[in-house]
């Protein structure tokens, strides 16, 4: 983790309710330059309402957020943050390349239009009219935007909800290549498989809460993460997650009962996410600590 000075996004103790709903309790949140982190959650977690504090949209109730050491509210700080709101109202009768040319002129450093439409196969539709796109380039579009400032920052709120499978490729290699160019990325995302695709980093989120923060490899594990399926004797298919599948494999052999077909694999983000949810069980501030089988990691996780 990076010094805490040199955070592209620092969040520290921030809690926001919109009326009686408690939408964020006690979040902190630091991303440091280059970062490529995932916001998972359910809905209603709370992951939309962070973001709008990080890009500066709505203050916290209490707490600090901090963009590129900066008040999120301040045009200096913002002039270096792209985002992609969850529905992005496009005028629609502009064209696609009017568009580009429009945000882009709020820059000082624009990517060209033609350049910025390539990178997101964007290129035929430049002079179509933006209503007549379909949802998924009407996504793609709003997720170039994001990127047409040469932004330091790029919040992403479901950058690929509602594409299609080609669709979200493209929109995957694009945020890749970003990232890999420095840019720090701040996505949120239901398909788990997204996550795992792009973040290095997993922050979940349930209830206003972070469950856990850290690298996708370490949540994995934590949540002990291995699956175990057999066939039993009776020829029935029996399938275990647990932590310690040696352990767990041993016994079996030892057991004497009669198996065929074992197979061990990792558990995947989704098993491991749908743990770190459930175990916090409507998620209070103290996460439950008399269990030891539960994974350690939510606490530490949280505290990081
Ligand atoms: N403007 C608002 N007015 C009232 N309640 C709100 C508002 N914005 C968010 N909330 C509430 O705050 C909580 C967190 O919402 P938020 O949109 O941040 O969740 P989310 O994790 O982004 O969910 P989703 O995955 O469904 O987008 C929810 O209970 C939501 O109903």
């Amino acid at each position: 983790m990076n010094d805490h000075h040199d955070a592209v996004v620092r969040v520290t103790n921030v809690r926001r309710t919109f009326g009686e709903v408690v939408a964020l309790d006690g979040v902190s949140l630091d991303v440091g330059p280059g970062e490529l982190v995932g916001l998972l959650g359910p809905n209603g977690a709370g992951k939309s309402t962070l973001l709008s504090l990080i890009s500066g949209l709505r203050r916290p109730d209490s707490g600090t957020v901090r963009l590129l050491g900066q008040d999120p509210a301040d045009p200096s700080a913002r002039i270096a943050l792209g985002m992609t709101p969850q529905e992005t109202g496009l005028p629609a009768t502009l064209r696609v390349g009017e568009v580009v040319d429009f945000v882009g002129g709020h820059y000082p450093d624009a990517v060209p239009t033609a350049e910025l439409l390539g990178r997101f196969g964007l290129d035929d539709l430049a002079r179509r009219q933006t209503g007549s796109l379909s949802g998924g380039q009407k996504r793609r579009l709003a997720v170039a935007l994001a990127m047409v400032g040469r932004p330091r920052v790029v919040l992403l709120d479901e950058p690929t909800t509602g594409l299609d499978v080609a669709g979200r490729g493209v929109l995957w290699d694009a945020i890749r290549e970003y990232h890999r160019s420095g840019v720090t990325v701040l996505l949120t995302s239901h398909y788990l498989e997204e996550i795992q695709a792009l973040a290095e980093r997993v922050v979940v989120v349930d209830h206003g809460h972070v469950l856990a923060d850290d690298s996708l490899g370490a949540i994995l594990r934590r949540v002990g993460a291995n699956r175990v399926e057999y066939t039993g004797a009776d020829g029935v298919r029996r399938e275990h997650v647990v932590a310690d599948s040696d352990a767990f494999v041993r016994e079996l052999v030892a057991s004497g009962e009669e198996f065929s077909g074992l197979e061990i694999r990792h558990a995947s983000l989704e098993e491991a996410f749908t743990k770190l949810t459930s175990e916090a069980g409507g998620a209070g501030t103290t996460p439950p600590s008399s269990d030891a089988t539960r994974p350690q990691a939510l606490t530490e996780g949280a505290n990081r």
